[in-house]
Order: structure tokens, then sequence, then C-alpha cells
């Protein structure tokens, strides 16, 4: 297992652009099973987890050519569904969570999915009934085992329906639309999850000609098509990357540039960043965060304490709420953290509280952050990255502490975070990977 050392305490200082977005990566490869033309898309990040998805579906038969960095194409004109049960299919779907995503475009296809529990942090419980339980609505049958859940179409194929979803589940929603897309007749689907993940997955298959309406809303009308093209797509900034280097900035106190945003996309992301104190200027699609000795956290109208809690999108995402949890460390007043959706995302906090930080751990969905104002810096120690967002607050506060601090296990921010160790290098960050 590798690690990071990090000699924290520098200012960084220059430009950054965003990898692609994971999540959306996530999809879209999935989607491309959705027809037997070309789909080329560009813009994708070089992280495990989207490696291993690639991989699955060259297990699978689908041609995958890599046009230029960043940019593939695939083909999934020669699909073999019997390696769907084979070990090292079995074994790589289990290792991620993008896997599950299979499901919807085999299902609605070929007739059939298989496909064992998900991988992904380990952040609670993650269930996926919501996934399931619209594949039923869409007429097919489910066996559920708690290795490996069949998915089977009923002999006509799937028939569109109507479908309130229990929860807006991300990979849910995407899962469902991709199904939807060659099903007959008309999906309407409430409660639909809305990230930018999913306005960018419906608008590619838009363009490879299914006909979906109430894009990027929750509310998803679905007309059914016999067959889809091929098509080019380009995947946007990874809103998680923007937000974890907006955190870097304002906790080691430099100035940074993040490079090409696509703002129109950021949703309420920059503004939680702003009541938390720190000063973003948009310039074009770029966002300069200045360097800023001391941020302060605002106060609710009433001048009672701040809560920055997750929320399905346009909330704020819970993928960020570990780095904004980090960033109140160093800030000016209080904030109560709201870890809404996972049940176990908050306990990294333990080790910022041996970095000296003033953390309140209330229970395992809320923690009360007391901000040190940079009067006392966070003291270097070893730690272990839990996951990946947790993973990437640890990193982000080790830069910030004085002195050397080694973060093991960093297998876990590799998984969506592309040579982040090299592109840290770059803004002045003294931190190598170790074996
Ligand atoms: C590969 C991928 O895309 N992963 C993302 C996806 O995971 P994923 O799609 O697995 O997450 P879901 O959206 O299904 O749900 C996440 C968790 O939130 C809970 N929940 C969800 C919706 C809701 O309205 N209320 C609620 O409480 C669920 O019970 C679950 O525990 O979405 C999560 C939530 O944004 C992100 O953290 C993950 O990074
Ligand atoms: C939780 C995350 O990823 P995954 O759903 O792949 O585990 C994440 O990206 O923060």
């Amino acid at each position: 297992m590798a690690s990071f050392e990090i000699y924290g305490g520098n200012r960084l200082s220059g430009e950054i652009i965003p990898q692609g977005a994971k999540n959306e990566a996530l999809q879209v490869i999935c989607a491309t099973i959705l027809t037997s033309e070309k789909v080329t898309i560009s813009n994708i990040p070089d992280i495990r987890d989207v490696n291993k998805l690639i991989e699955l579906l060259q297990l699978l038969g689908v041609i995958v050519t890599r046009e230029t960095a960043g940019s593939y194409s695939f083909q999934a004109n020669q699909v073999d569904m019997s390696k769907l049960n084979t070990p090292e299919f079995v074994q790589q779907a289990t290792s991620l969570r993008g896997s599950i995503m299979l499901v919807g475009p085999l299902l609605t296809r070929f007739g059939i999915a298989t496909i064992p529990h998900p991988g992904g942090d380990k952040i609670g419980r993650r269930r996926t009934d919501t996934h399931y339980i619209g594949f039923q609505k869409l007429g097919a049958e489910i066996s559920y085992d708690p290795e490996k859940t069949e998915v089977t179409a009923p002999s006509g194929g799937l028939q569109g329906a109507y479908i309130l979803l229990d929860e807006a589940s991300v990979t849910g929603t995407a899962n469902l639309v991709m199904a939807a897309v060659l099903a007959k007749g008309k999906t309407t689907l409430f409660n639909a999850a809305c990230e930018p993940y999913l306005f960018q997955l419906c608008t590619m298959l838009n363009n490879m000609g299914a006909h979906i309406s109430g894009v990027g809303s929750n509310l998803l009308t679905i007309e059914g098509v016999a067959h889809l093209s091929g098509c080019e797509h380009r995947i946007l900034p990874d809103i998680i990357e923007i937000g974890s280097f907006i955190g870097l900035a304002a906790m080691t106190r430099s100035d940074i540039t993040i490079k090409n945003v696509a703002k129109e996309h950021l949703g309420i992301t920059p503004d939680i960043f702003e009541r938390m104190g720190i000063s973003l200027v948009f310039q074009d699609d770029d966002i300069y965060i200045p360097t800023q000795d001391h941020y302060r956290i605002q106060r609710f109208m009433d001048g009672s304490i701040m809560t920055v809690a997750d929320a399905p999108w346009p909330g704020f995402t819970p993928d960020l709420i570990s780095v904004a949890l980090v960033v109140a460390t160093q800030a000016k007043g209080s904030v109560l953290i709201h870890q809404k959706m996972f049940e176990s995302r908050l306990f990294f906090v333990d080790k910022l509280i041996d970095m000296g930080a003033q953390i309140i751990l209330c229970d395992p969905h809320r923690a009360v952050v007391i901000g040190l104002n940079h009067e006392q810096p966070l003291r270097a120690t070893r730690m272990t990255s839990p996951d990946i967002r947790a993973g990437v607050a640890l990193l982000i506060a080790a830069l910030s502490a004085e002195g050397k601090s080694i973060i093991d296990n960093i297998e876990q921010i590799d998984r969506g975070y592309q040579s982040i160790d090299k592109r840290l290098q770059q803004l002045g960050a003294d931190i190598r990977r170790i074996d």
C-alpha cells in the first residue's frame, strides 16, 4: 500500500485544471453499452475507478480505443454476456460502485444482467433497492442474492412505466434512465436525482437519439426508442475536485486559480464556501482564490450558528462535506457540519482532533467545528485515508500542518483524484508518493 509523505505549511500558488468528473465518467461509460455504434468520450479522468470500469467493459467484449490522452472510443457491437459470470468480472465489479450502472444498459439491450453487490466507499449503508424497484416497475424480474443479483426483462422487453423513486439516488436514476431509453413506451421518473452527472448523461443519450425531456430536473419523461446511435461526448470538470481545491487554497492560505470550471454547473457549491468566509473571484470560466490570512464563517440572519448540510442536488453534495469540515478547522467562527446521507463518513474527524483541531463529534452525522482562525496550526501526524473524500480532507489538513505528515492507504484517494501529488507539486506543495 502506498503513502503520501507531506511537508506542510507552505503557501501554494498557481493554476490548476480540474480533471473530468469521476461520477459522470462512470455513468456515460456505462451508457456506451446501449448502442452497437461507436461512442467517443473525451475528458475522461485517469483514475482507478474509471480505469477499472473501462476494464470491465473490455472484459465484456466492448472494443475500447484510446484516441488521445483522456479520449476513448467505445464500441459495444460484440458484447459477450457469458463473461458476466466469470470470476474476473465478478471480482472487478465488486471493487467499485459504478459497476451497478452496467445493469440498466445490459438489461434493456440484451434482456438480462447479473451483477455482484457493488463496492465503493465504506461510508455507511449503501442500499440499491431504488435501482431494483425501478427495474421491477419496468417489468423486470429480480432474483436477489447477497453475492450476485440477476435481473431479467420480460419476453417482449422492458415496458415504460411511472416510477416515483423512493429516494433521489444518483446511480439509481442513471440506471433507470439508461434502462428506459430503450424500453417500449413512456417512462416517467419522479424524484429523479438531477446532479450535473445526470444532466450530462441525459444530454448524451438525447444526442444518441433518445427522447428524454425534463433534463436537469427531478421529473424526467422518457419516450422509449428502438435504437440508439453513436455520438461524441465531453465530460464536465469535476465539481468535487473544484471544491477540494477551494478548500485547499483556504486552508493553506494560498492563491490558486482553478481553470475552466464550467461555472453554470457548479450549483450551490461556491456559495457554501463563500458562506464559510472564503473569497472567490470569478474570472471568465476560472475561479481565483486570493491569499486570505483569515476567513470568517457567516452566521444565519438571526445570529445563530451556521450549518453546512448535504442534500440531493441542487443541495450541497455529500462528497464535499469532509472538505467543508476541514476548512472550518482554521476558519474564524463555528459551524455545525451535518452529513445527512451517510452514517460513517465523519469518523475521520478523530485524526483532525489528533492534529489539534477543535471538533465535537455530536453523533455519526453531526460535528461542531470551532475554528482556530489560523492562530494555531494543525500538528503534522501519520494517518490513514478511510475513504476517498476523507482522504482528501486529510491531505488538505496535512498540507496546512507544519512539519511532516504521512497519509497511508492513498489508493482511496487515487480512486478519484488524478495524479494528485504531481498536480499539487506544480502548485509548490511538498508531497511525494512512497511505498
Ligand atoms: C458513483 C457515484 O456516482 N457515487 C455517488 C452517488 O452514490 P450512490 O448513487 O451510491 O448514492 P445514492 O444517491 O444512491 O445515495 C447515497 C446515500 O444517500 C441516501 N439518500 C439518497 C438520496 C436521498 O434523497 N436521501 C438519502 O438519504 C441514500 O440512502 C444513501 O445512503 O451519489 C452519492 C450521493 O450524492 C455520492 O456520495 C457518491 O459519490
Ligand atoms: C462516495 C464516492 O464514491 P463511490 O460512490 O464511488 O464510492 C465519492 O465519489 O465521494
